[in-house]
């Protein structure tokens, strides 16, 4: 008997790549079953007959299925990927003009975008989780969905006992343009590093042969001689977006040259920059409402007409090979090295034990297993306890429905200068959510 797999909010446009690497590890990963689950029929009905199809024909031993009902998925699942976006992009949308209306950072996950998106996402995932453990208690829940540093905090400290990971796909894709700068293949290279999700740095980059690359890389931007990472990479494949996100590591590296930053820190340290770089009209969420939703779900109903995926694109990239392989380490007790958020228990031994922090670990059959990172420097000490006590205070806000908590969080994020500010975001967002936030808020 091989392993069942579900996707919850298999209506992402991520999901193709998902099944690209799911079918090329099928027999790795001993995988004999497929449900999709969403909650929107719409969606789960296109995906899900894509992938009934593409699998037909790629295959055709694996049982696969599709539903809207969680319970149904989730019966008999082993491995559990979750990748929900309450309210989709089309709020992420209004996530990102309402603070651009107010003159700060409007970004997905960083920022006050990132607080909306939160209060939305935290109680779907609870309810996912809750009745994951009542329905499938031994299954081993991998989850993408965002804002990780506070979906993570949330579900540890809410379902201790949940087999679950929180995991992001931006440090191995940074990873990947620094080891082709760099002339190395990505999995030849020990990246070492810490921080928060969306809010970490690397201290080191070791060869085969134990030698540290960093020291030069921070020689070839301190002297000019690197400008930007995508150079490195066909520009062609990466939007303008992706494209000026990774260009601003060389600047941040070059701002404070001790680690190299992982790109969303490009909002902390140049928040007033960012204000200038990235459009308010057309935000990103426009971009992906206007490109990607089109473009996958344009494929799926082409494929469903035709009734045939062989000549279909389906690139699984580094999203999709990411958490199957994660999978793949643990259902084969391979005790590779991933970086996840994991309660820190003195990983980093000067920051909070009882917080999640994001650091390399060895992923095995028995769970994962922190590197110890040891004591971290002042400076970046500094700005991941003002980091995490706005991640800490949101969940809480989000759990309570504490408008009072809601602001003292709002403050402690680096991207808001006053009170005036972030309650005026605050209140704006309070109108816009009534649909997803906790209730308790509008009492
Ligand atoms: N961790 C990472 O590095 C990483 C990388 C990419 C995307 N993401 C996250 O993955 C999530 C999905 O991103 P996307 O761009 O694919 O979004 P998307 O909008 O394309 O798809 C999300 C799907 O989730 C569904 N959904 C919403 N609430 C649900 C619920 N309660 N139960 C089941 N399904 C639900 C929606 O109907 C939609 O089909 C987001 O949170 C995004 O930020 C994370
Ligand atoms: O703006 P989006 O919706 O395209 O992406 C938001 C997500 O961006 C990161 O994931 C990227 C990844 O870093 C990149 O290399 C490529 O694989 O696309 C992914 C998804 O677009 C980030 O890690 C996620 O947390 C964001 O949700
Ligand atoms: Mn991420």
């Amino acid at each position: 008997m091989g392993n069942k797999f579900v996707i919850i909010g298999a209506g992402s446009t991520h999901t193709p790549g998902i099944l690209a690497a799911l079918t090329a590890k099928a027999d790795e990963i001993k995988m004999s079953e497929l449900c999709l689950h969403d909650i929107e029929y719409d969606r789960v009905y296109h995906m899900g007959e894509f992938n009934r199809i593409y699998m037909s024909e790629h295959r055709p031993d694996i049982k696969t299925s599709w539903t809207t009902d969680l319970k149904e998925a989730l019966t008999g699942a082993d491995y559990v990927f979750i990748q929900i976006r309450p309210g989709r992009n089309e709020q992420r949308a209004v996530d990102e003009h309402t603070c651009y209306k107010h003159g700060l950072i409007g970004q997905e996950t960083c920022g006050l975008g990132g607080f909306a998106f939160a209060l939305r996402t935290i109680p779907a995932i609870l309810e996912i989780v809750k009745t994951a453990l009542e329905v499938c208690p031994n299954a081993w829940l991998l989850n993408y969905s965002n804002p990780e540093a506070m979906v993570s905090e949330a579900v540890y400290r809410t379902y201790p006992q949940a087999k679950m990971l929180c995991i992001c796909d931006m440090p191995i894709s940074q990873q990947e343009q620094v080891a082709a700068y760099l002339g190395y293949d990505e999995k030849d290279l020990t990246f070492k590093y810490f921080g928060l999700n969306h809010f970490g740095w690397y201290t080191n980059i070791y060869n085969k042969k134990g030698e540290d690359l960093l020291p030069q890389l921070r020689e070839d931007v301190l002297s000019g001689k690197v400008t930007g990472l995508s150079a490195s990479q066909d520009a062609g494949k990466l939007d303008d977006y992706w494209f000026k996100t990774f260009n601003n590591v060389i600047k941040g590296f070059k701002a404070y040259p001790d680690f190299m930053p992982l790109c969303y820190l490009q909002y902390y340290y140049f928040h007033d920059e960012m204000m200038e770089q990235f459009d308010h009209e057309f935000t990103r969420a426009d971009s992906v409402l206007a490109g990607r939703e089109i473009t996958v779900y344009q494929e799926c109903k082409r494929v469903i007409e035709t009734q045939s995926a062989k000549d279909s694109y389906l690139i699984s990239g580094v999203h999709g090979n990411y958490i199957v392989d994660l999978a793949s380490s643990i259902i084969n007790d391979k005790r590779e090295r991933f970086i996840v958020n994991v309660m820190n228990n003195g990983a980093i031994g000067n920051f909070n034990h009882d917080a999640v922090v994001e650091v390399p670990c060895y992923v095995g059959a028995s769970g994962v297993e922190p590197v110890a990172v040891g004591y971290i420097p002042q400076f970046h000490k500094s700005l991941m306890e003002a980091q995490k006590g706005y991640e800490k205070l949101a969940v809480e806000a989000c759990l309570e429905g504490s408008y009072d908590k809601a602001l003292q969080a709002i403050l402690l994020n680096k991207t808001v200068p006053s009170y005036r500010k972030g309650k005026e975001v605050l209140d704006d967002f309070l109108e816009l959510n009534k649909d997803y936030w906790n209730p308790k808020f509008y009492k």
